[in-house]
């Protein structure tokens, strides 16, 4: 039985959750659950702190598991990314008072940094030299500066709502960007069934968030300039219509582009042009 771990809190455990519902698979019913069995689908689903997932991967004793990028890094637990999940997408920035520091990072020597993602902010100053103090906190970072535990902190920026809030704004360059990732042990066995099921699954769930099935019909001479407009993953489907010199058209499209490309194939003479969502696709 394939052994999963799933973030039981936070930002990532809602989206997680109903990404493993779409792709099939049964989830807890209470948010108090910490361990469900999904029998038909051979799956043991663990819910766990996101922190700790990276550790429980690398130790060996659960298969695969769905955390932060920056959660895995900042452990530096053995474990490896193997898919991207396109949600909690986040940056992990340097943030202070406005005039505190200028956007070198050199203008951190000396300072000190409060921070929940210790583990990242310190390598990232030694690999650039810089000598800092490091904090450590929990969590709601912003306050450290306020209450002068710290001049800068370093934390994840989604909106730059609770900086802006703060009153403190971003430094330097970017430290890091992250989102959701399937992490495995590393080294683990790539080719292992189960695990390239479940992959499988996850890519179908992708797939079809960002894909559109388009149908249209064009005329014959048309055809080449439509299927350049709407190549597909493969190719198009192309069927004779019962009118002579027409044809019917079939492929995937990136949803954000479907309008732009209805308006383009509507001009070189395309009709009867339709798109519809896909609920579940295996590559
Ligand atoms: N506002 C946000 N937008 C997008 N991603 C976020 C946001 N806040 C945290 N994350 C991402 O969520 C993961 C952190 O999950 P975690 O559950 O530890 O923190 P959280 O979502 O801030 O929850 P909490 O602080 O309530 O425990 C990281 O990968 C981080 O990049
Ligand atoms: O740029 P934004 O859209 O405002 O999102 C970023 C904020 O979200 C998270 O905070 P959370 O609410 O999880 O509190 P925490 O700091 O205690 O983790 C993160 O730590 C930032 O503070
Ligand atoms: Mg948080």
């Amino acid at each position: 039985m394939l052994r999963i771990a799933v973030p039981n809190k936070g930002s990532l455990s809602g989206p997680a959750a109903d990404m493993l519902h779409e792709a099939g698979y049964q989830q807890r019913r209470e948010a108090k659950e910490l361990r469900i069995v999904d029998p038909e689908n051979d799956v043991e689903f663990f819910y766990l702190r996101p922190r700790d997932i990276a550790i429980y991967v690398a130790s060996g004793k659960l298969d695969i598991g769905i955390t932060g990028r920056d959660l895995l890094i900042d452990s530096a637990a053995q474990a490896e990314e193997i898919l991207p999940l396109g949600f909690a997408r986040s940056t992990f920035r340097f943030a202070t008072r406005p005039g505190t520091v200028g956007d070198d990072l050199a203008d951190l020597k000396g300072r000190t940094v409060a921070t929940s993602y210790e583990g990242i902010v310190a390598k990232h100053l030694a690999d650039h030299g810089i000598d800092a103090a490091v904090v450590h906190l929990d969590g709601a970072v912003e306050t450290a500066i306020q209450l002068g535990v710290a001049q800068v902190i370093a934390d994840v920026v989604e909106t730059g709502t609770s900086l802006r809030n703060a009153g403190l704004e971003v430094v330097g360059e970017p430290i890091m960007k992250s989102e959701a990732v399937v992490i495995r042990r590393t080294g683990a066995d790539a080719e292992e069934p189960k695990v390239q099921q479940f992959l499988r699954r996850l890519q179908g769930v992708l797939v079809a968030r960002t894909y559109v099935m388009m149908d249209y019909d064009c005329r014959v001479e048309q055809l080449e300039k439509a299927v350049a407009l709407t190549p597909g993953l493969e190719s198009p489907t192309v069927s004779p219509l019962h009118n002579e010199g027409w044809v019917a058209v079939r492929a995937m499209v990136p949803s954000k582009e479907a309008q732009r490309i209805m308006d383009d194939l509507y001009d070189i003479g395309a009709r009867a042009i339709l798109t519809t969502a896909i609920h579940a696709c295996r590559l």
